[in-house]
C-alpha cells in the first residue's frame, strides 16, 4: 500500500507504547486515561518523577496509582526504574516479579527531571551484568550534555552519544538495550550496526517535526530536539523498511500548558510533546503521509512486543482505525486546574479509531 484511500480500515492488536510519561498527582489523573483514549493497551512507563522511581516499592505503588487512574480501561503498565546509585545489583533478581521490566538512564541535566541523572556508565558495570542475567532491559536517553568547549549542543548531542551505545552493546552482548526516541540518521545507522540485542524507539512527533518547527514554537520543543529534514527522512525510512529493531515509543510528555508557553530569562520552557490522547490515529496519519501505513501494526505493536518478549494474548483487544476526511484535534485537556495542550491542537488528522473488539 503506498497511500490509503478514504474508508480503508487497518486493524492493530493490542497497540503498545514503549515509552510514555504518566507523571504523578493531579496531572497523572488527567493524562493516564488518555493512553486508552489514544488506542493503546500497553504503556511502558518512565520513572522520572520527583523524586525519581528508584525502588521496587515505589514502582509497585506508582503502578497501583496508574491502575486506579485508568479506571476500567484494561491497560497494562510496565514499570521502569531510574538509573542511579540507589539501584543494587543484588536486588535485580526480584524486579521481574514486581512488574519492573527496564531501567532508564538519564544523563544528568539533559532533560526534564534529570538532575538526579548519571554522569558515567562505568560505575554500573555490576548492575548491567545482573540485568543481563535477569533479562531486564536498559533504556537509554541518548544524548550527552552540552559542552561548548567541545562544540557540543542540542543539535549534535545525540550523534556524540552513539559511541557510548556501541560500547555498551559490545560490552554487554546479552543485555537488551533500547536507544530511546532517535532523532538522527546517524542514530538509525548506529542501531542497525549493533547486534539484535539493540533496538530503538521512534516517536510520532519526530516523524513530523524538524528544527524549523520548534525554533520559536515552544509546544514543539522536546528533548532530544527534532533535527534536519534528512534525519526525519531516515526515521521514516527505518519504519518503511519494516526493520523490526524500530518501533513506537511515543515519549508523550505532558506539561501544564503554562510551563510550555512561558520561558524566563534564566530558564527555558519545559521540554516535552504531548501525543497520548491522539496517538494511534496520529501515527496512522503520519505513516500514511510517507507511504508506510501498511507497517502500522508492526510499528505500534508487533515489533516492540517482539523485542520485549511480551506477545499479545490470543484474546487481546483489536483496535480498528479508518481513513476519514479529517477530525480536529482537541485544543486542550483540563481537569482540576491542570491544562495540557496536545500535539497538533486544532489540526486535522485523517484517521480515527472506529471500533475496538475487546
Ligand atoms: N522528552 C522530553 O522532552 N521530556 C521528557 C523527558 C525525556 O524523555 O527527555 C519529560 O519527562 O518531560
Amino acid at each position: 500500500m503506498s497511500t490509503a484511500n478514504y474508508g480503508d480500515i487497518i486493524e492493530v492488536t493490542a497497540p503498545a507504547d514503549f515509552h510514555v510519561h504518566l507523571r504523578d498527582g493531579e496531572l497523572s489523573r488527567l493524562v493516564t486515561p488518555h493512553v486508552h483514549e489514544g488506542g493503546f493497551y500497553l504503556a511502558y512507563v518512565m520513572p522520572n518523577l520527583v523524586p525519581p522511581i528508584t525502588t521496587t516499592e515505589m514502582a509497585i505503588e506508582y503502578k497501583k496509582r496508574l491502575k486506579e487512574y485508568s479506571g476500567s480501561f484494561k491497560v497494562e503498565f510496565l514499570m521502569t526504574l531510574y538509573l542511579s546509585d540507589a539501584l543494587h545489583p543484588n536486588d535485580v533478581k526480584n524486579w521481574k516479579a514486581a512488574g519492573i521490566v527496564g531501567v532508564k538512564s538519564y544523563p544528568r541535566g539533559v532533560t526534564t527531571n534529570s538532575d538526579e541523572g548519571i554522569e558515567s556508565y562505568d560505575k554500573y558495570d555490576e548492575l548491567f551484568k545482573a540485568m543481563e542475567v535477569h533479562g531486564i532491559v536498559l533504556n537509554l536517553h541518548g544524548e550527552i550534555p552540552s559542552d561548548h568547549s567541545k562544540n557540543i549542543c542540542v543539535l549534535n548531542a545525540e550523534e556524540r552519544f552513539l559511541p557510548v551505545l556501541a560500547n555498551l552493546a559490545n560490552k554487554y552482548p546479552k543485555l537488551r538495550i533500547v536507544l530511546e526516541h532517535a532523532t538522527t540518521a546517524a542514530a538509525i545507522n548506529a542501531v542497525k550496526a549493533c547486534g539484535d540485542n539493540v533496538a530503538c524507539t521512534i516517536t510520532a512527533h519526530h516523524l513530523s517535526l524538524t528544527v524549523d518547527d520548534w525554533a520559536g514554537q515552544s509546544f514543539h520543543f522536546c528533548k532530544p530536539v527534532a533535527k534536519f529534514p534528512d534525519d526525519r527522512r531516515a526515521l521514516q525510512e527505518a519504519i518503511k523498511s519494516g526493520n523490526k529493531k524500530f518501533f513506537l515509543g511515543s515519549d508523550s510528555a505532558p506539561h501544564p500548558s503554562l510551563s510550555k508557553s512561558t520561558a524566563t530569562a534564566t530558564s527555558g520552557c519545559a521540554a516535552g510533546v504531548y501525543t497520548s490522547p491522539i496517538l494511534l490515529p496520529l501515527v496512522a496519519h503520519l505513516l500514511d503521509s510517507f507511504g508506510a501505513v501498511d507497517r502500522l501494526a508492526d510499528f505500534t505493536s508487533n515489533f516492540g512486543r517482539g523485542f520485549y518478549q511480551i506477545p499479545a494474548d490470543s484474546d487481546a483487544p483489536r483496535v480498528f482505525v479508518e481513513k476519514v476526511q479529517g477530525v480536529s484535534v482537541q485544543a486542550e485537556y483540563s481537569s482540576e486546574g491542570k491544562t495540557v495542550v496536545p500535539f497538533w491542537a486544532n489540526r486535522q488528522i485523517e484517521w480515527q479509531i472506529v471500533n475496538i473488539k475487546e
